[in-house]
């Protein structure tokens, strides 16, 4: 078994807050979940500093904690992250950059099954979006089914900003959360929007003032589902989201391979470099 499972007294509050769950396998420990006793929710933290960058590990983590998850019967999801100003940075880019193949194929391998775990669980899932959350960290967080942020943050899809095609598994979720309109001028844009403009059109469900009354709106989100059958439940959930899955699971290798095909391309690996070499030296002027 993945997680070892201890019963928390209290919720996540401050220094009274207890982890329950404990990653065993994970060496690099970038997961924590706890589980809150009175309400039976578990809080899943992305904890892979300085900024929560999804490399193969911390993705593999992510799927292994939800199937884990489904099979305990968890009542509820909180996807969020321990760091103060980020909810996740998007893919580790350097997963992308001149890369060994065998590893680009089995890191966007893992990143398709992470996003068929988010999207099309079984257990109710809110994110709690507690810093800048672009790119990747939109994909989870639009993957979940309610979105509560924090003020003065950013979050979208900014692949085309840098050069990179988002692929399917990157546009679905978007378009499930926003008018198409919306979503596709946002995706040519490449843009980010703040904590308020994704209120205003949707991108998120609520905005909360610090990360324990984010805590609290998704908890309040998740027991609407309090007195509704889980089965029933879930089974509407994925109904509604099966044809995307369905997408997915059987476009599977053709989405492998075009993702390779495009990352590999010489033009892109420049854009890339490029890219990393600005992230680097963007707090030094
Ligand atoms: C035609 C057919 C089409 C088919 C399509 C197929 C394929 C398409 C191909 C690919 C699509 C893939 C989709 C991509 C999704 C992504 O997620 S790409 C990543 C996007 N992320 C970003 O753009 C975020 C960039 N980062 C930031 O804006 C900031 O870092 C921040 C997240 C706001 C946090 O800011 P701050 O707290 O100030 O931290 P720093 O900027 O100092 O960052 C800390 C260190 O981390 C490095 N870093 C940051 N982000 C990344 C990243 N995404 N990848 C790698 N490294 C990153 C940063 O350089 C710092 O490191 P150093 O201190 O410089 O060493």
């Amino acid at each position: 078994m993945f997680f070892q499972i201890t019963k928390a007294a209290t919720p996540l509050t401050g220094c009274r807050r207890q982890l329950i769950l404990r990653s065993l396998s994970s060496s690099t420990n970038n997961i924590q979940i706890e589980v809150d006793n009175k309400t039976g929710f578990a809080t899943v933290s992305m904890n892979r500093p300085p900024v929560n960058l999804l490399n193969l590990e911390l993705i593999n983590s992510l799927t292994r904690s939800m199937k884990e998850m489904e099979q305990n019967k968890s009542r509820g999801i909180i996807l969020t992250s321990t760091s103060n100003s980020v909810f996740s940075g998007g893919l580790d880019i350097k997963e992308l950059y001149r890369p060994d193949v065998q590893r680009l194929r089995e890191f966007w391998t893992a990143f398709q099954d992470m996003w068929l775990a988010w999207y099309g669980s079984a257990v109710p899932t809110a994110a709690l979006i507690n810093g800048h959350s672009p790119a990747g960290g939109c994909v989870l967080a639009t993957c979940c089914e309610y979105r509560v942020m924090l003020p003065k943050f950013t979050i979208g899809l900014n692949e085309a900003k840098f050069g990179l095609v988002p692929p399917p598994v990157v546009r679905i979720s978007f378009k499930n959360v926003l008018p198409l309109r919306i979503a596709e001028l946002a995706l040519c844009q490449g843009k980010l929007f703040t904590s308020n403009d994704a209120l205003n059109i949707g991108l998120i469900d609520e905005l909360a003032k610090t990360k324990e009354e984010g805590y609290e709106k998704c908890v309040k989100f998740l027991q609407t589902f309090r007195k509704v059958d889980p089965v029933a439940r879930s089974l509407t959930k994925q109904q509604f989201r099966g044809k995307d899955l369905d997408d997915l699971r059987k476009g599977k290798q053709k989405d492998l391979n075009d993702f390779v095909e495009h990352v590999t391309q010489d033009d892109i690996q420049m854009r890339l470099g490029l890219y990393l070499e600005q992230l680097h030296n963007r707090k030094k002027k």
